[in-house]
């Protein structure tokens, strides 16, 4: 249009698809005139030039971490968002603020352009599980209104898990402990460091099971290995949890974060709504399910933090290291 002005060339046949669009675009501008075709030319391409100038630009780390978080480090980039627990010194123990920044991030997340969402941790430990110090620093008469609280909490955060619409990732950097272990069936694909280990010590600090592990570890593993872990205290190597299906998969820990960083932007790049819907299909089978368990067990936990078994346990956990 721009050098020879109005559409006048037959139209190519139907497999000629091509040459085919090309004709369409250049009917479709009708009779205006050579001029103005070659101006509007001149303005997309010193649009598109300046567009990909600025595209082209790295943008420094800094930009791409998101702000407002205290306990974590969000990062959007290649089509994945990475939650990072940040409390490397206290093994990444989930403090009730912990708790409602990673909801909020799970929301943030929901609803950016990426394809994948990834929860990891910083520094030595995946996670140590609930910050025991949670429990503590209360009067007698606040404790039945904090275990109330604890409750919603604990129902709100797993339920996060269980609704969240994309492909989410646990990247297991080490030792997961607890909470940190049970949620780990509602990601959809767990890939741990052979440093990792897999501990849930309920009974020892007189609690019960979270994350609707009550229902998907006998259901995943059997009821026997289920009872050892979640009864027992049972703690698992990377390879026994693999062994189990609660991990995907397994990597040297020298070459953990290139493997797994490798294999993720390449799946980033698969058709995104295809992802999400396959993997909503998957969950909808036992959405139900899976809530009924949540609040059930955010119950009788409630109730159990209120034990004398809880609580002593917990103050030893909290004086174990003046007794060294
Ligand atoms: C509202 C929701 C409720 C959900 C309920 C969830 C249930 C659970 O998650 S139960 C699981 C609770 N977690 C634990 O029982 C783990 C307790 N921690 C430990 O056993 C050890 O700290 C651990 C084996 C993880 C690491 O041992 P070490 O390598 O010897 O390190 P330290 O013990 O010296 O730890 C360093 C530093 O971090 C503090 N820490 C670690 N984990 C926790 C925790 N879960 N809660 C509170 N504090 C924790 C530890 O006290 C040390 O602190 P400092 O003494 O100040 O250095």
């Amino acid at each position: 249009m721009a050098t020879e002005g109005p559409c006048s060339t037959p139209k190519p046949g139907v497999f000629d698809l091509i040459n085919k669009a090309k004709w369409d675009a250049w009917n479709a501008l009708g009779n205006l005139p050579k001029e103005t075709a070659r101006q509007n030319y001149v303005d997309l391409v010193s649009g598109l030039s300046s567009s990909s100038d600025s595209s082209s630009q790295v943008k420094p780390e800094a930009d791409r971490e998101q702000a407002g978080y205290e306990t974590l480090v969000m990062t959007s980039e290649d089509g994945i968002t990475k939650i990072m627990l940040n409390r490397p010194t206290k093994m990444n123990a989930l403090t009730t603020q912990m708790y409602q920044e990673i909801m909020l991030a799970l929301e943030a997340a929901s609803k950016d352009d990426s394809t994948i969402t990834v929860l990891t941790g910083n520094g030595s430990y995946f996670s140590s599980g609930n910050d025991l110090t949670n429990f503590t620093h209360i009067s007698p008469d606040e404790i039945e209104e904090k275990a109330r609280r604890g409750a919603i909490l604990l129902r709100d955060f797993v339920g996060c898990f269980i609704d969240f619409p994309k492909p989410l990732v646990a990247a297991v950097n080490g030792p997961a402990v607890g909470i940190s272990v049970t949620i780990l069936r509602l990601f959809d694909l767990v890939y741990a460091s052979d440093r990792a280990t897999f501990h849930t010590p309920f009974s020892h600090l007189g609690q019960t099971p979270e994350g609707c592990s009550s229902y998907t570890f006998p259901k995943l593993m059997g009821p026997g290995k289920a009872a050892e872990m979640l009864i027992f205290g049972k703690k698992l190597t990377a390879a026994e949890a693999c062994a189990q299906g609660l991990v995907t998969e397994v990597f040297p820990d020298s070459t953990f974060q290139k493997e797994v960083w490798t294999r993720l932007k390449a799946y980033s790049k698969l058709p995104r709504n295809a992802l999400r819907i396959s993997k909503q299909m998957i969950r909808n089978h036992e959405k139900e399910k899976l809530h009924a368990t949540n609040a059930e067990e955010s119950r009788i936990l409630q109730e159990r933090w209120l034990s004398d078994e809880c609580m002593n346990a917990i103050m030893n956990f909290l004086s174990r290291k003046a007794k060294m």
